[in-house]
């Protein structure tokens, strides 16, 4: 479906080059109950620098459109592109760090060996391993907490860990799957902001799955709403809000005047089971 035209967009942010680009992607599973329309028709251009929020009922395709994004799914129509390759070059360049609803940290390596991993895996010399684990556990702001091990750190700090490891390679992409929907509001909007600092701060293209329009509306530059069977986009909306968001921006009249657009987006695609 093409982007509404009433949408407010900075003049940079329209320019900026496309990351991730879905052009009528489909993608049906065939299960023994019939096919289930994850994806319909979906149209959508994610640009360098973007924060995009998908939001959606449960099953509309959210967690299914990263899937393919990250090659762990293959359409079955349309075409996606990742920095301009298909998903499976885009993976075996490390395009993209990929954070999971629950933080998945081994128990048996401390938070330091967790983050490592992939740069082990990888084949990165053990002294460039050292600097990339320290660099980023204080850009998750978890200096400190190299040799614990993930059971002597709260929730939140788990999923901070593993958005870490999703960095350590540097990839320009983060796709980010409901990553805090299992910690409380408090937690949570300290996450938020500190998510939002560090998009600030590194400039990365990132994709984000959540189920809270608060969540969403804070974070994103951009918000794809999206309704199920088949899973598609309802609406693009564009967020005339500032970079600069302190917590306090939710109670301004633009703020919820967006989230009353996600609601309404959400209630018009809303289909009885
Ligand atoms: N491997 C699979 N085989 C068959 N059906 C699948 C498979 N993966 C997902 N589906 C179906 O595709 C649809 C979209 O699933 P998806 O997980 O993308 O939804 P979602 O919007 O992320 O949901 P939630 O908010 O609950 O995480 C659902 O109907 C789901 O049951």
């Amino acid at each position: 479906m093409p982007e509404p035209a009433h949408a407010t967009t900075a003049p940079d942010a329209a320019t900026a080059p496309a990351v991730i680009e879905a052009r009528d992607l489909s993608l049906t599973f065939e299960t023994n109950d019939g096919p289930v329309h994850a994806l319909r028709d979906v149209n959508l251009t994610i640009r360098k620098g973007d924060f995009v929020s998908f939001i959606g009922p449960s099953g509309c395709g959210k967690t299914t459109f990263l899937r393919v994004a990250a090659d762990l799914e293959h359409p079955t129509g349309g075409t996606i592109t990742v920095n301009g390759m298909s998903p499976e070059e885009a993976r075996k360049s490390r395009a993209y760090g990929y954070v999971f609803q629950a933080a998945g940290l081994y128990p048996w390596r401390t938070i330091g060996g967790n983050i490592r991993l992939p740069l082990e895996i990888m084949g990165y010399p053990k002294p460039e391993q050292a600097g990339r684990v320290r660099r980023t556990l204080e850009l998750v702001d978890l200096a400190g907490f190299e040799n614990k091990y993930p059971w002597q750190l709260s929730g939140g700090m788990q999923q901070r860990a593993s958005i870490a490891r999703a960095l350590a390679f540097d990839a320009d992409i983060l796709l980010m799957d409901e990553p805090f929907g299992a910690l409380d509001e408090i937690v949570r909007d300290h996450l938020n902001e500190q998510l939002l600092a560090l998009w600030a701060r590194t400039e990365k293209t990132i994709a984000f799955v959540t189920h809270s329009i608060p969540e969403a509306v804070y974070l994103s530059t951009k918000i794809v709403v999206m309704s199920p069977r088949p899973g598609r986009v309802t609406d693009v909306i564009e967020s005339p809000l500032p970079k600069e968001r302190p917590l306090d921006i939710r109670d301004t009249p633009e703020f919820i005047e967006i989230a009353h657009r996600v609601r309404e987006g959400l209630r018009a695609g809303h289909v009885e089971d």
